[in-house]
């Protein structure tokens, strides 16, 4: 494992990550997570026991491994800014930017630098993440197993040897908390119309659907096989179902998930271009 590990940037996912380090056992003493404005950092450093930074370089300098965690349409600079202590001091550099491709960050932090990619999504903070990986030709195995180690003390991780996969990891689980927030919304607002009251609608949701995605992840039947165990022929669940299916579910999500990878696609020529 990683002796130090510095966060550029606190937001949202860099403190999910750290939060699912800090939970599943990782010294709060070995992280550092920096942002240009302190008032940002108050909070994680309260809470969460960690180093914080508002120098981007020094806290470079004390890390073994550097997480790329801010918005990418700031990377550049923030990259290029830091490029000195980072040809310095080396680290292993994981970047969980949407779109930003390996080759583009690596040139940006001077060239030569180890670097994986890495696609995780915010259910990281209860240690229910899912990162998708992909390393360039300088990640050494032992720098793979790191930063496997890392995104593993937060959830699953599945490598890609094509960096292009990254997009389709985005739209199947990057961005895909969303959706599933999305249908809790729905859910509720469906329920409350059916006369339940929205705080009960909202618990039912959610515990149906923590119970689904655990037999889903438990069972050795397949989700179709989980979903025909619950349509009873001529019942209720069969006629919910077939409303869904009749309004293009299936497509809905094969739309909307397209347009998330390309999205991605879009967002790497941009930034790769017009930064
Ligand atoms: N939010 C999500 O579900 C996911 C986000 N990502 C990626 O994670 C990255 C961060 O996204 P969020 O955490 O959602 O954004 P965020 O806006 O919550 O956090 C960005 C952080 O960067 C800090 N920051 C701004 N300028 C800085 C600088 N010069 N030096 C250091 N820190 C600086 C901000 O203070 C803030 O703490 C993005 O690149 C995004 O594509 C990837 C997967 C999922
Ligand atoms: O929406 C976004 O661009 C980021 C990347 C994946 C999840 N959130």
């Amino acid at each position: 494992m990683a002796n130090h590990i510095t966060f550029i940037g606190a937001g949202n996912m860099a403190s999910a990550i750290i939060g699912g380090l800090i939970d599943s056992g990782f010294s709060p003493s070995s992280i550092t997570a920096t942002s240009p404005d302190d008032a940002m950092l108050a909070p994680v450093r309260e809470r969460l026991g960690i180093h914080t930074d508002t120098d981007n370089n020094a806290a470079v300098s004390q890390a073994d491994v550097v997480v790329l965690a801010v918005k990418p349409q700031i990377m550049r600079q923030v990259c290029e800014a830091m490029r000195d202590s980072v040809q310095h001091q080396k680290p292993l550099i994981i970047s969980i930017a949407a779109g930003l491709d390996a080759d583009t960050i690596d040139a940006w932090l001077g060239g030569g630098n180890a670097l994986v990619r890495c696609m995780p999504n915010t259910p990281s903070l209860v240690g229910y993440g899912a990162s998708g990986l992909f390393a360039n030709a300088r990640v050494s195995a032992e720098q793979r197993d790191v930063a496997t180690e890392l995104m593993e003390a937060v959830g699953i991780v599945e490598w890609v040897e094509d960096e292009a996969l990254l997009e389709a990891v985005t739209a199947v689980s990057g961005s895909a908390p969303a959706y599933f927030f999305l249908m809790f919304e729905a859910m509720e607002e469906a329920g409350v119309k059916l006369g339940l009251p929205a705080a009960t609608a909202r618990r039912l949701a959610i515990q149906t659907a923590l119970g689904a995605a655990t037999m889903a992840k438990q069972s050795d039947k397949d989700p179709a096989t989980l979903k025909q165990n619950v349509m009873s022929p001529g019942g209720t669940t069969e006629r919910a179902i077939a409303h869904l299916e009749e309004a293009n579910l299936r497509g809905t999500m094969e739309e909307a998930m397209q347009a998330c990878a390309k999205r991605a696609q879009e967002m790497a020529k941009e930034l790769s271009t017009n930064n």
